[in-house]
């Protein structure tokens, strides 16, 4: 029987009902498109529906062993129903690997990501033709499981001061891999800890005795057959975190291991038979792994707020708590506008977040295909774009799952409501990949570097030239994203400004650069927000939705931007015309106005929203937030579960709570 045939709570049901949009329609949209919606499904149905792939007891009831291999058990069956499932292999992939239908199985993540998310694009992007001939097919039919190894003990951020070396002797036209110290152990990445048997390593290579930065590598790291390290490798897990804990992050050291000069990676840059180096086109092409993460990573956050938001707004319609009307039977704790307040914003993120990320990934493929056609033009657009919607996405992200939490009361502080999981994801997004601060400092140099020479990619146009549009306030969504627009470039004017005046006090590029980083910082997050709200107005210009569609998108999508003004208002006292005008007053009290207006607006269509997400219970994987709304009884059936509640007295109180009792202390 569908979920939908059972129990459903009074008041969801009233919830949904007038519902004056057509869900589906929004659900097609967010999927790409019809046909796209049904293969989802159909690929669900195919998941879900094996027992196999169903967890015996909850995962937070395993050991950290335990926990790992029946993650890996799942895991591998996973891979096996690929051959036959009824989407392609890559929509597949993408899939299983990320924040949706792959979470419903693999709730504390998948050992093996790594190996499709950086290996093999780092085989892809950095292997010459003959090198992805001899391993791609082998990672592609998992004869081989590899990582990607980056990060040490002392080194994750600064890439020039990573310390494993690889040189290049010529007489064995080999390679020597050597950890030089402690702090040059990798230490993080995924996957190598117990499963991983290859890894693309990063290390400095030495040629002809000379440093010539950090290369990629392939290198063998266990037995194929017995997985046991090869001689010269020093492998192991890093043990317990925050959260995706069977992804097992390992680390890795060489004793000066050997291979053949052929596997360092050598798209862009070679190493000769006699040690001579050859130079990539752009020394940065080495960082594109990262760089195509950095854009899947958006993505995969915005599906994480989409199961938080869902969870917390069907909860909220349940939950009843309180007096709003004195008298009055208690209300669904949604109708108090201080939970819209919490609860609207992220929702309405959500979209903000897909349609943003759906720009950036047109952009990443559009400039990796020049790259590959040896065009770079594009590179810094798509370097600066992909660090300013990972950082703020992820940033954004882990705040909203957090107030999302909070708006569950107690019950969100279980484990079992999924907040604990889903915020273990976020929140590691804002630190791997590139730490946020230091992505920030990375768009921020960009924008600089744009505003003082007059030049740069589409992204940041609007750094060029004098500014266009309204002077004055003007309350039409586009005066808002002209807001938005002057806010972005005063903040750069002031973050120069602020570098220039410490280079007239004689301070050295580097310092002044130290001593603006707020500003920076502050200049980078407004262009980041600037490309957000203006994708979200833009699309809402285009494309073929119905008009009740576009009401309740367009509702949210100006809630959405009043809520960021009004959170940053801030920020508009940094420029200085802005205050001059008494621009800021005026501004701030028509937006109040106006947003607490669309709270009220939104909030009955605020069900039908998430459930237009079309999110499986099996995903959302939490009593609060299931279709049914049957949430004190989910609760009591997850509470059975505890391995406490197996006996009425625990051997526990024999050994040290009767003794005690016992005692006259
Ligand atoms: C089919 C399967 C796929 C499906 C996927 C689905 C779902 C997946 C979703 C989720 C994933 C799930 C699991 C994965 C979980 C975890 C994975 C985590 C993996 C890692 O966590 S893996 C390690 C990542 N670790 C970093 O992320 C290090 C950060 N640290 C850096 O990134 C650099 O260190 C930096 C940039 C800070 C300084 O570097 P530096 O010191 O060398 O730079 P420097 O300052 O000298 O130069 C500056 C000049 O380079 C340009 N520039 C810099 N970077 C560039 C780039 N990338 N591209 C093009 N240009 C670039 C600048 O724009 C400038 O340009 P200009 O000079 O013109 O201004
Ligand atoms: C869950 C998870 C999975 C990971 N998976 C992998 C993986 O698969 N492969 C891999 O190679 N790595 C992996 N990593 C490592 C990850 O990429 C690094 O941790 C990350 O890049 C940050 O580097 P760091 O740890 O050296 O932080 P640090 O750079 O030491 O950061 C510490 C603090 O210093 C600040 N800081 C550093 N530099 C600057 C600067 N220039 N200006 C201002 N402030 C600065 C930071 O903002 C931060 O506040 C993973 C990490 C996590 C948490």
């Amino acid at each position: 029987m569908s979920q939908k045939e059972t129990y459903e709570n009074p008041d969801l049901k009233k919830e949904r009902q007038n519902c004056p949009f057509n869900k589906e329609e929004i659900t097609n949209l967010l999927d790409g498109g019809k046909e796209k919606t049904a293969e989802r499904k159909q690929l669900e149905n195919y998941i879900l529906s094996d027992e196999q792939l169903k967890d015996a007891v909850p995962m937070e009831y395993l050991s950290h062993a335990d926990k790992y291999a029946e993650e890996l058990r799942k895991a591998c069956l996973l891979m096996h129903k690929l051959e036959n499932s009824p989407a392609g292999q890559v929509p597949t992939l993408r899939a299983l690997m990320g924040a949706g239908l792959g979470s419903a199985v693999l709730k504390e993540g998948n050992p093996l990501a790594l190996h499709y998310v950086m290996f093999i694009p780092a085989l892809m992007g950095q292997g010459t033709i003959d090198q992805q001939a001899k391993w791609l097919a082998k990672a592609y039919n998992l004869n081989i499981i590899g990582t990607y190894a980056q990060t040490e003990l002392g080194h994750g951020t600064f890439l020039r001061g990573l310390e494993t070396t690889a040189t290049y002797d010529p007489n064995t036209q080999e390679f020597v891999l050597e950890s030089p110290s402690l702090t040059a152990y990798k230490w993080w990445p995924g996957s190598l800890g117990k499963t991983a048997n290859y890894a693309v390593v990063m290390a400095q290579l030495y040629t002809k005795g000379k440093c010539e930065g950090t290369h990629p590598f392939m290198v063998q790291l266990r037995d194929e057959e017995t997985h046991e390290p090869l001689p010269g490798i020093v492998i192991g897990e890093i043990g317990p975190k925050l959260g995706m804990n069977t992804n097992d992050n390992g680390y890795l050291g060489f004793e000066k291991f050997r291979i053949p000069r052929d596997q360092l990676l050598m798209k862009h840059s070679q190493v000769l038979e006699d040690g001579t180096y050859v130079k990539p086109t752009n020394s940065k092409l080495s960082y594109a792994t990262m760089v195509f993460v950095r854009v899947v990573v958006c993505q995969d956050v915005t599906t994480n707020l989409r199961k938080a938001v869902t969870i917390a707004t069907r909860y909220s319609c349940v939950r009843r708590q309180s007096e709003l009307k004195p008298g009055d039977r208690e209300p669904q704790v949604m109708d108090y506008q201080a939970q819209q307040n919490k609860l609207l914003p992220p929702l309405a993120a959500t979209f903000a977040f897909q349609l943003a990320s759906d720009h950036l990934w047109n952009l990443y493929n559009t400039a990796n295909n020049n790259i590959e056609q040896g065009d770079l033009e594009l590179l810094p657009d798509l370097h600066g774009l992909s660090c300013a919607l990972k950082a703020l996405c992820s940033s954004e992200g882990a705040n909203f799952v957090e107030v999302c939490r909070q708006s569950c009361g107690g019950h969100g502080y279980m484990a079992c409501s999924n907040f604990p999981r889903i915020y273990g994801q976020v929140t590691a997004a804002e630190t791997y990949e590139g730490e946020n601060t230091v992505l920030w400092l990375q768009v921020a140099r960009y924008l600089v570097k744009t505003r003082k020479e007059q030049t740069g990619g589409l992204s940041v146009k609007y750094l060029i030239g004098e500014e266009k549009g309204p002077k004055t306030v003007d309350t039409t969504l586009e005066g808002i994203v002209h807001l938005y627009r002057r806010t972005a470039v005063g903040l750069v004017d002031v973050a120069i400004a602020e570098l220039e005046k410490s280079g007239r006090k004689g301070e050295a590029p580097h310092d002044a650069w130290n001593h603006a980083a707020v500003y920076l910082i502050k200049a980078a997050q407004a262009h980041a927000r600037l490309f957000v709200v203006e994708s979200f107005v833009n699309s809402l210009k285009v494309g073929n939705l119905s008009a009740p569609v576009r009401t309740v998108l367009s509702q949210l999508c100006e809630l959405f931007i009043i809520y960021w003004l009004l959170e940053r208002s801030g920020e508009l006292f940094f420029v200085r015309q802005f205050i001059k005008k008494r621009l800021v007053t005026v501004e701030f009290q028509v937006r109040t106005l106006l947003y607490v207006k669309l709270l009220a607006a939104i909030r009955p269509q605020a069900v039908n929203l998430v459930d237009s997400f079309d999110l499986r219970d099996e995903i959302l994987a939490s009593p609060l937030g299931c279709w049914d709304g049957n949430v004190y009884q989910r609760l009591f059936d997850e509470a059975a579960k505890s391995p406490l509640n197996q006996s009425s007295v625990h051997e526990s109180f024999h050994k040290y709570l009767k003794p005690l009792l016992k005692s006259n202390l």
